[in-house]
């Protein structure tokens, strides 16, 4: 499929390809949809196997921060950066005061900040060419770890899930197997140890395996998690964990995580209501991080209190979007991606109110 195609089915409004040789940077910025304000979407680092995959990725994750940001009720379009490079070996201040130089240029059309393989002191070096940057530390007036919000949300989105199908938010007593004991998932383990939840849990990283033990979770292999009969799945890993090989093993009633685009194809969110499995909707659940660089963004800067207020409308917003997937017997996610297309609908008329001028100068 060519580019143009690509970018007509995604709603693309733009990708800017950017290259500059001094400092070896190969980048595309991707502006999906600006309805409701600046687009808003971190900024990845990955040593891409082709051009069409760095493009086919900049396209979706920018599609999914639309999403994301309108259906967490923020005034922020989608947008996303990818670089094309291996983050180990080429991340220099010299790559990323080019890249704020190109998007110092779009005037605040776009504003980015960390994402996989980008750093918040990248950030701070960006900013001394653009201002159109969040995510930074908190040293820099910004609202620190953004997985704190991000754990918070899913743990809330999981009692949503909860009271939507057992009628009781409560997790006390709940099986829940939780995929990756990352900066999220472990987070996330501690909220449901704290409401009494039974944690089974897996990864692939000895020392996040050791982390966990030592809170007494039950450790199972990589790929034995998926086999474990419980309450919820939680996937806090990696992306497409639903998929063909695994979608008649779970034994769950719930999958709900932080992990991004958890379904590996759109179908999947068929299937799996098919099954009579609810899901969250990655896009709904994992919205903290985000909602922490839209409140540092605030024209008074970063309160803590606030954020962690926004971030709580998750619950709510879940329970609303369960509501309409029944009512229109359609899947959790195509009721997420409605809702957000609604308000944006909303919020372009509104924007046209008062538009009819005449000049008369
Ligand atoms: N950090 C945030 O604020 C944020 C916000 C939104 C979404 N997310 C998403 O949530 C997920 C977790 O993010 P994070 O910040 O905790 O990342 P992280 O890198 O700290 O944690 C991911 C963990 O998953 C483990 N892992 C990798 N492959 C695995 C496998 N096959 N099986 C089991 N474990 C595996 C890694 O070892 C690591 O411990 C990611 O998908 C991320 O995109 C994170």
């Amino acid at each position: 499929m060519g580019i143009f195609e690509k970018m007509e089915e995604n709603d693309q409004e733009q990708l800017i390809f950017v290259q500059e040789n001094e400092n070896d940077l190969k980048g595309i910025i991707g502006i999906n949809n600006t309805i409701l304000g600046p687009a808003l979407g971190g900024c990845r680092m990955l040593d891409y196997e082709s051009e069409e995959q760095a493009v086919e990725d900049v396209i979706r994750l920018s599609r999914g921060m639309t999403y994301k940001s309108a259906v967490a009720g923020e005034d922020f379009g989608g947008g996303k950066t990818v670089i094309w490079g291996d983050p180990e070996t080429h991340r220099t201040e010299g790559l990323f005061r080019a890249l704020g130089r190109y998007i110092d240029a779009l005037n605040g059309r776009y504003i980015t900040g960390t994402d996989v393989g980008t750093q918040p002191e990248d950030f701070v070096l960006m900013r001394k060419e653009t201002p159109y940057v969040g995510a930074l530390p908190e040293e820099y007036g910004g609202g620190g770890d953004s997985s704190v919000p991000t754990a918070y949300g899913t743990y809330l989105g999981l009692k949503a899930c909860c009271q939507y199908l057992y009628g009781e938010k409560s997790l006390e007593g709940k099986k829940i197997a939780v995929q990756g004991l990352g900066k999220v998932g472990f987070k996330l383990i501690k909220h449901l140890q704290d409401e009494g939840a039974e944690v089974i849990g897996t990864d692939v990283s000895s020392e996040r395996i050791k982390r966990a033990s030592g809170l007494g979770v039950e450790i199972v292999e990589p790929e034995e998690i998926y086999d474990v009969d419980c309450d919820i799945f939680s996937p806090n890993a990696l992306g497409a964990v639903v998929n063909e090989d695994t979608i008649e093993r779970f034994k769950c009633d719930i999958i709900a995580g932080a992990a991004n685009n958890v379904l590996a194809e759109e179908n999947f969110g068929h299937k799996l209501r098919e099954k009579d499995i609810l899901y969250a909707p990655d896009f709904v659940i994992n919205a903290g991080g985000m909602i922490l660089v839209c409140d540092e963004l605030e024209p008074d800067g970063f309160d803590q209190e606030r954020m962690m207020k926004k971030t709580e409308r998750i619950y709510d917003q879940l329970l609303n979007i369960f509501e309409l997937a029944d009512e229109r017997d359609i899947p959790t996610d195509q009721a997420a991606r409605r809702l957000a297309e609604n308000r944006m609908e909303k919020i372009k008329v509104t924007r046209t109110i008062g538009k009819g001028e005449l000049n008369l100068d």
